[in-house]
Formats: structure tokens, sequence, C-alpha cells
């Protein structure tokens, strides 16, 4: 069993996830407040390391009443535990879980280093990290992992890396997005799925449109993945 993910961003028309100089101001108040009601549904929000380094995000309940105390846990995947120790999603608002590599491209020595350092904050007994894979976080290996801790359902909050590695392993379930009426151009602007890229038509995931509506300047679009997608791309 693995965890069902939804996959929200906030986007512009040309599916850029930030400018160039990372002005991510995309959704409306309202918009946020929607994903906010997500992250209160789901048991976890799952970020890559390099959302962490550029927006230092709380990743908690914030734009709507926090009921019971009780945030979602806190995901980042970072493969050589780059997270600075000052980061907002360290603090002790929620249970954080840092997912990185048994071996990666960083030496062992410096990474043990990494790892006393993110322990002391372990006292805290709000962080927790844990293993899969080598060179990078094997997703897959994670959702087990995470399963097992008694995480269903995860929001994923990109960026686009890291939305490529899950879109590539079809580990998404649903996709929630806000298109805003924007262009921000650039191709060294963070996209919405970034990465390698489907090769081909037959390799590309295929989704289901749910439901669409306005909200704030935009509109939102909701969609199913289709599971059985090489059977769908071959037709
Ligand atoms: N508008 C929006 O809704 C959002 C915008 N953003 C923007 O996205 C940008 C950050 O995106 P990225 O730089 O792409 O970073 P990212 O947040 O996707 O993190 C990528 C990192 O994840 C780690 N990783 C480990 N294992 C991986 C695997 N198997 N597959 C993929 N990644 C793996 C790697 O260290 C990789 O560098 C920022 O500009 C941020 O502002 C991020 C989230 C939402
Ligand atoms: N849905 C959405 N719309 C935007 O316009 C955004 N810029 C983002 N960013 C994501 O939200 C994180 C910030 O979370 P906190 O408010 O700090 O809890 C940011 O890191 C992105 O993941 N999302």
């Amino acid at each position: 069993m693995k965890p069902y993910v939804i996959s929200n961003v906030g986007m512009t028309l040309d599916g850029k996830l930030s400018t160039v100089e990372n002005d991510t101001r995309i959704s409306g108040e309202n918009d946020l407040k929607r994903v906010h009601q997500i992250r209160k549904d789901v048991d976890a929000i799952m970020v890559g390391i390099g959302t962490v380094l550029k927006d230092n995000p709380k990743l908690t309940i914030h734009k709507i009443p926090l009921e019971n105390n009780k945030n979602p846990v806190r995901i980042v995947v970072d493969s050589n535990l780059r997270i600075p120790l000052d980061s907002r999603v360290l603090n002790e608002d929620a249970k954080t879980v840092i997912a990185t590599t048994e071996y990666g491209s960083l030496e062992q020595s410096e990474k043990i280093k990494r790892i006393e350092k993110i322990k002391e904050l372990e006292s805290i007994e709000n962080v927790e990290i844990i293993y899969s894979g080598n060179l990078k976080v094997d997703l897959e290996l994670l959702m087990g992992k995470l399963s097992k801790m008694d995480i269903k359902s995860i929001l994923l909050e990109g960026g686009g890396t890291l939305n490529w590695g899950m879109f590539e392993k079809n580990l998404v379930d649903e996709v929630r997005v806000y298109v805003a009426p924007k262009i921000f151009g650039g191709s060294n602007a963070p996209t919405y799925v970034d990465g390698d890229g489907f090769k081909t038509l037959e390799d590309c995931v295929n989704l289901e449109l749910i439901d669409y509506y306005q909200m704030d300047e935009g509109i939102v679009l909701e969609y199913f993945i289709k599971k059985d997608n090489n059977q769908e791309n071959q037709e």
C-alpha cells in the first residue's frame, strides 16, 4: 500500500511556478485558503529540498483556523541533507520527516556530521530522518515507509523536480492546480513538472478532468490520474 497523493500547485498559464527571480506570488488569498483546506484534510505535506532552500516555507495550516492544534506531518525530500538547520520546516509547529539516501554523492563523513546536527534537533522530538535509496531518494521505497508510519494521504506541493520524480514513478493519484491568468516566461523559471520529461506520448501521464471552477482571478482544475496509462496511450 502507498499513501494517496494529491499534487497541488499555483501556476501561470505558461506552467511556471515562479519567475526567473523566484517571485512565487501566483495564488490569491482564496486559493491559498483552498490549499490550506487540503493541508487540513491530509496526513502529510511533501516538498523537495529545492523548495525549502528557495521559499523557506512553514508548511503548516495558517491561512484557516487550525483545529485541535494538529498540523500534518511535513516531509522534505533531501538526498544530500542540504536542509539548513534554521529552516522554518524544522520548527516545533509540526513533526518533520527528512527523507534522505543511505549513500549519496555527499562524502559520508560530512553526511554523518549533518545527521548529528539534525539529531540535536531530534531531542525536541519533532524531526525524524528516514533513509531510502542511494544517490537520490527512492520515492517508491519512501512511499512504502511513509505508509508504515500510518501516513495514508499526502499533499505534494512541489517543486518541479520532485513533481517530475513523483509523476515519473506513477505515484500521484490526483491533481489540483490553480492557473493564474499570467505569463511569466523564461526557460529557467521552474515549471509544474520539470526533470527529464517523458520521451513519447506512450509514456506520458493521462488525466481525467473531474472539476473546474473560478477562484480569485484564475481557475482551479481538478483531475484524477488514469492508472491504466500504458493501455490508454496505445489506443
Ligand atoms: N507555485 C507553487 O505552487 C510552487 C512553487 N515552487 C517553486 O518551485 C521551485 C523549487 O523547485 P525545484 O528547484 O525543482 O526543487 P524541488 O522542491 O522539486 O526539490 C528538488 C530536490 O528534491 C530532491 N530529490 C531527491 N530525490 C528526488 C527524486 N527521486 N526525484 C526528484 N527530486 C528528488 C533533490 O535534491 C532535488 O534537487 C521554487 O522556485 C519554488 O518557489 C515550489 C512549490 C510550489
Ligand atoms: N498553491 C500555491 N500557490 C502559490 O502561489 C505559491 N507560491 C505556493 N507555494 C507553495 O507554498 C509554500 C509556502 O507555504 P507556507 O505558506 O510557508 O506554509 C511554498 O513553499 C510552496 O510549496 N503554492
